[in-house]
């Protein structure tokens, strides 16, 4: 399903100065000298598109720092009179977004707590109607696609056209080497509902630690995206927000400058020869799968038929046990991932169920919709 938005190309509302385009600043703004020192520095690289501050923050609980307010509205102005940067904040209320309008910030963005409450969006939204300052969402703590287009959809209707999103992760309950988990699929869905809405990636909150910045930014340029939001501080082991994410602009500029920038199109003819031969050869073994997984779904029909006639249970744990093993084993002596493997087999072992379930059941009653989409 194509999402029905109306964008302008993030080209005819931002400028890059280099590649890739990079929104950089403290997480926090926390005093004028930190944030304008900051800036100039951030500027001095000729690598930052814009200079992103914190002013407002929301902090998951009471008594942390919960951002300057609105005085840093006059810092980002020093700082943009002084370096030429456009400037961007987080808002989460109408009034955040009255005060930065007002004040002649740049660009908004709205935050991923934000992005998980529709009445939060809708009271930004209505607020920033008439208005065509450029907005980006970033996507909902939680990993629900639904919501993150939701809240662009919310934005858009309120007229915004200068529009795009922001991909910071996922919250997660495990704890793994990311403060926020990247879910790229997820990323990745929004990009085919939506092909012509820009995506900024932001390594730092992904990562939650300077050392993990790289390898995200280089994914996130593989993966397509526009652009990068990384956190930069002027001192970043003394930073009142985020210390551990946050990186100098030297150390900044440094990073940008070991990226591998690649293009999305092929130009070489000889190449785009090579990649169709290669793609024609995916296109019949990808109609190969599909037909053999067709003519197995068969046999699991006749298996369901049999089941259905002898009073036998659609589940059999050991052979299911068996199947598990046994292709997981020989996946892997054909070298592929063994994760890979065993969420194929689930996903064709949860269809087989759904089928023999419709089999022995006929009669009884429609499966609930979630059970006939959806591969628990
Ligand atoms: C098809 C069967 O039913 C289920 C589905 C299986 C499959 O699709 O391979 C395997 C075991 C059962 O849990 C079967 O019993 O063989």
């Amino acid at each position: 399903m194509k999402l029905d938005l109306k964008i302008q190309p993030l080209s005819s509302w931002i400028t890059a100065k280099a590649q890739p385009l990079l929104i950089a600043g403290p997480c926090s703004a926390e005093t004028e000298d930190q944030l304008v020192a900051t800036a100039h520095l951030l500027a001095a690289t000729g690598k930052v598109t814009a200079l992103r501050a914190g002013i407002w923050k929301p902090r998951t609980r009471p008594g942390e720092f919960e951002g300057i307010g609105s005085i840093g509205l006059e810092w980002l102005k020093r700082a943009k009179a002084e370096t030429g940067l456009p400037t961007a904040v987080e808002v989460a209320t109408a009034k955040h977004v009255e005060e930065a309008l007002k004040a002649g910030v740049d660009i908004l963005w709205v935050g991923a707590r934000s992005t998980a409450n529709p009445f939060t969006v809708q009271e930004i939204a209505d607020a920033l109607k008439g208005s065509d300052v450029p907005v980006m969402v970033k996507n909902p703590v939680n990993p629900d696609i639904s919501l993150w287009i939701g809240a662009l959809e919310r934005i858009n209707n309120a007229g915004i056209t200068k529009l795009a999103a922001i991909h910071r992760g996922f919250s997660s309950y495990e704890k793994t080497a990311f403060r926020n988990e990247p879910m790229w699929d997820l990323a990745i869905n929004l990009k085919t509902h939506a092909p012509e809405l820009p995506i900024i990636c932001d390594p730092s909150h992904i990562s939650g630690n300077r050392e993990l910045i790289p390898y995200v930014s280089q994914k996130a340029l593989d993966m397509d995206m526009q652009g990068l939001m990384i956190e930069s501080h002027i001192d970043p082991s003394v930073a009142w927000t985020d210390a551990k994410q946050q990186v100098t602009p030297s150390a900044l500029s440094e990073l940008i400058d070991r990226l591998t920038l690649r293009q999305p199109e092929v130009v070489n003819t000889q190449v785009k020869d090579a990649l169709a031969e290669l793609r024609n050869k995916i296109d019949k073994i990808d109609d190969l799968v599909i037909q053999k997984l067709a003519e197995r779904m068969k046999i699991v029909e006749q298996i369901g038929n049999y089941k259905k006639d002898n009073g036998i249970t659609i589940l059999q744990v050991n052979r299911w046990d068996e199947i598990l093993q046994k292709r997981s084993n020989y996946g892997k002596a054909l070298n592929l991932h063994a994760d890979f493997t065993e969420k194929l087999l689930e996903l064709i072992h949860s269809e087989s169920i759904r089928k023999q379930t419709e089999i022995m059941n006929a009669g009884q009653g429609e499966a609930p919709v979630q059970e006939q989409l959806t591969h628990s």
